[in-house]
């Protein structure tokens, strides 16, 4: 599993040759929570792949013939072809490699993951919107109570179906897809969200001892110096800590 603490590549750099046999290759950035749903996968599911780091600050051109957006994660194969999009990523991965399977197999099982995916999409962009308002000093109340009432809901979700995870009573693909905001709780400045959760906090608890959220974890101060030069455009953002 090399290159999770490797340097970016970055604007001039060549870009990486073919995918060996029997490897598959990620695309990432080491604080990317995009990227880190793959990465929990690829761990999940004793994967053997490799990782490329990108610098977003100061993106190497072929980044967009690996994917029109210019966004990481990228999955490349040893035949090249090239899937992105985080929860496209991590299908491919549940269905292309045997092992473990992360989805339901029953139709309406599968079908509540990809609704509740869904519904915590709605989510992300507000914890992002919250950053940024701390970040600049604005008044992020009312913000903050819009997320509170959103995870409100999947708190009643865990409480309806008496699991401790999403999808039952073992980790499956729905808790990997939104674990890494609520890894980032205390970084975004939400941690106080789940005072009124306790079933969410008890499914944080439990995540943290899936080997795969702890193979993947980074510490808030980490996250807090990475986002520091992140928001400032530094070209020295993605490599924070190297
Ligand atoms: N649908 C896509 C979204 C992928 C995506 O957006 N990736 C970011 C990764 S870097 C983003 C990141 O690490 C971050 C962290 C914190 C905050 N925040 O708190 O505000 C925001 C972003 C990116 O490449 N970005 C490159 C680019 O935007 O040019 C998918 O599901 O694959």
């Amino acid at each position: 599993m090399a290159g999770s603490c490797t340097r970016s590549l970055g604007k001039g750099s060549s870009a990486p040759g073919p995918v060996p046999d029997g490897l598959i290759r990620v695309y990432s950035m080491r604080f990317c929570p995009f990227a880190q749903r793959t990465r929990l996968v690829l761990k999940a599911k004793g994967i053997n792949h490799e990782i490329i780091n990108v610098n977003l600050k100061n993106k190497p051109d072929w980044l967009f013939e690996k994917n029109p957006f210019g966004l990481v994660p990228i999955l490349e194969t040893s035949k090249g072809q090239l899937i992105y999009e985080s929860p496209i990523t991590c299908d491919y991965l549940d269905e292309a490699y045997p092992g473990k399977k992360l989805l339901p197999t029953d139709p309406y099982e599968r079908a509540y993951q990809k609704m509740l995916l869904e519904r915590f999409s709605k989510i992300t962009p507000l914890a992002h919107r919250h950053l940024m308002a701390v970040n600049n000093g604005e008044d992020s109340s009312a913000l903050k109570t819009e997320i509170s009432e959103k995870l409100d809901t999947f708190e009643e979700i865990l409480a309806s179906r008496k699991t401790v995870f999403f999808g039952g009573d073992a980790v499956s693909m729905i808790d990997y897809m939104i674990w890494p905001w609520f890894e980032r709780l205390e970084f975004f400045q939400l941690h106080d969200c789940l005072q009124r959760t306790p079933k969410l906090r008890r499914w944080v608890e439990a995540m943290k001892k899936d080997p795969a959220v702890e193979a993947t974890m980074v510490d808030p101060q980490i996250y807090k110096g990475f986002f520091e030069l992140y928001v400032k455009n530094s070209p020295e953002a993605c490599d924070y800590g190297l």
